[in-house]
């Protein structure tokens, strides 16, 4: 029985703050890894209101797919209806679709209600080989969605089927298969190579209609993936919901998936072949096990980038660029380290940086100033011996941000822990410029100072492509990472410096483990 609304609205003229929304039609997975609840974490992780409308019930868990319960067409409409007509949607995503009658009633809808932006993931059959929707439905989603989409972000299996069973083995494949698929109508189209055999990298392929972009990310080994394509996509519709570009949204995406995997990598649910994943970082190191209730993953450390201004005017770049070329990189936390601006430019710079950084999900961190790093609210600190003491820091900046200490000593280690420091920056481990007058540890300086402390500890100083390996592989286990500069920012291309050191780092981290 439909009910009537209650007929009240909301109109007392009072200011109102516009959240961004995005509108996921999908599945529900009882176990929660993939489907409309991967939907709603990612879009919660992503600072994004997140309203469902559900297309059918599935009973599934790591294992596979037992049962599967389809929501009748009708109350998949009234959803729709309830949702669309009052709750101001910017994006709509779709996930499982499960019958034509389903598909054909989201088309009707969305001409009575349009939106900003549709993300379609032609879901089909899930990782464990089980059909979410048959190929009856492959025709309607070619007549019917495909061209009302902004995208389209099928896996290789999905894209093949929708090309009437083309073979999809290769990246040229794929190449070929976003063309073909962008010829059906949707405005952008990214083929996902999560499931391509044989490649080190998980790469997928994103056609504008004009330009091909293949991006690559790190391909995490991990058994925890299930529900990698829906969180894509909801991260996807995230951004564009914010007011991203096409690329960029993609681009972000694909980014945060990545660092989830890594996050999650280790984390154990359910005895079946594919786990689910934590969308809010947290399992692994996170709150559970920390001395304090912060927001601190010690992984970050993993890949430090440190800024300097002059480096940069000496290569013409804008500071945003340098960071944002550092992150596609790999970079896993940024320290903006300002010599020279005055404190106004010094804050404008912040402010702009910490977008950057906070639409990739990275933290930034500033050096030296605590006022500054509460004026545009970036997510901590990084203090030297003779800057604000930690523990005063913490005073000032609360339990919630990120406090790193320099220490070359022992004792100034087990200081930083009874201040309360999130991390101790350890160096220089060698001879470097960017310091003057900075006396050289060597590797067991480092050591000694990780020894005297249970906080995490990154290397700094004099690091770069050709003595990285050596640092990791010295094998402390509270040695997470290490931080650079010039080895990043004084070189031609940042992107490619930065993935070159990622892929060095993590070869070392796989021969410690
Ligand atoms: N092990 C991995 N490491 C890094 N990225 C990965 C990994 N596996 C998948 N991805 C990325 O995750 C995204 C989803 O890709 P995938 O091809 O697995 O989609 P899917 O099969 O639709 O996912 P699902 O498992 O939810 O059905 C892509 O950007 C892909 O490159
Ligand atoms: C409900 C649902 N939607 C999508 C997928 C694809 O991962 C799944 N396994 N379950
Ligand atoms: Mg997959």
């Amino acid at each position: 029985m439909a009910m009537e609304g209650n007929g009240a609205s909301v109109s007392d003229g009072a200011s109102k703050t516009k959240i961004p929304h995005v509108l996921t039609v999908a599945g529900s997975d009882s176990g929660a890894g993939a489907g409309i609840q991967a939907d709603i974490k990612a879009c919660a992780a992503r600072g994004v209101y997140c309203s469902t409308v559900i297309t059918a019930v599935t009973a599934q868990n790591t294992v596979g797919v037992q049962g599967v319960n389809i929501v009748p067409e009708d109350f998949v409409a009234e959803q729709l209806k309830s949702v669309l007509s009052d709750m101001q949607v910017d994006v709509v995503k779709t996930g499982m679709l499960p019958s034509i009658g389903i598909v054909k009633i989201l088309h009707e809808s969305l001409r009575e209600f349009p939106v900003r932006a549709l993300v379609v993931d032609p879901v089909m059959v899930s990782t464990s080989g089980d059909v979410l929707a048959g190929p009856s439905i492959l025709s309607s989603f070619r007549e019917e969605l495909l061209p009302m989409a902004d995208i389209i972000t099928p896996n290789i299996k999905e894209a093949s089927a929708l090309l009437g069973g083309m073979p999809l083995e290769t990246v040229a494949d794929m190449r070929s298969a976003a063309k073909a698929l962008h010829a059906i109508g949707p405005r952008n189209v990214l083929v996902k190579g999560g499931d391509l055999p044989d490649s080190l990298d998980a790469i997928d392929i994103f056609f504008d209609g004009k330009d091909c972009h293949e991006l690559r990310s790190s391909r995490i080994k991990t058994r925890n993936t299930h529900g990698t394509g829906c969180t894509l996509a909801s991260c996807i519709a995230a951004e564009l919901a914010k007011g991203s570009s096409m690329l960029s949204a993609v681009k972000v995406a694909k980014h945060y998936v990545e660092t989830v995997l890594e996050y999650s990598k280790d984390i154990f649910i359910g005895n079946g072949r594919q786990g689910p994943f934590d969308h809010l970082l947290r399992l692994k190191n996170g709150i559970h096990n920390s001395h304090r209730q912060g927001t601190f993953n010690p992984s970050n450390l993993f890949l430090y980038a440190v800024t300097d201004s002059q480096m940069n005017k000496k290569w013409g770049r804008p500071m945003v660029d340098a960071i944002e070329a550092a992150i596609e990189g790999g970079a896993t936390i940024v320290q903006l380290r300002e010599k020279d601006a005055e404190t106004r430019e010094f804050l404008e710079m912040a402010k702009a940086c910490v977008g950057i950084c906070r639409s990739y999900g990275v933290p930034l961190l500033i050096n030296d100033r605590v006022d500054v790093a509460l004026a545009c609210d970036a997510d901590g600190v990084h203090v030297g011996q003779s800057d604000m003491p930690a523990r005063i820091a913490r005073t000032l900046l609360g339990p919630e941000k990120i406090i790193g200490v320099s220490c070359k000593t022992p004792e100034q280690a087990q200081q930083a822990w009874i201040d309360g420091a999130d991390y101790i920056g350890c160096g220089g481990v060698y001879p470097t410029n960017t310091k003057a007058n900075n006396p050289t540890l060597g590797l067991d300086g480092l050591k000694a100072v990780c020894l005297a402390s249970k906080l995490p500890v990154v290397a700094i100083g004099g690091i770069n492509a050709s003595n990285a390996g050596s640092v990791m592989e010295t094998g402390v286990s509270n040695l997470k990472g290490v931080a650079v500069v010039s080895a990043l920012f004084d070189r031609e291309s940042v992107l490619a410096e930065t993935r070159n050191l990622h892929a060095i780092l993590m070869e070392a981290a796989s021969q410690v483990k």
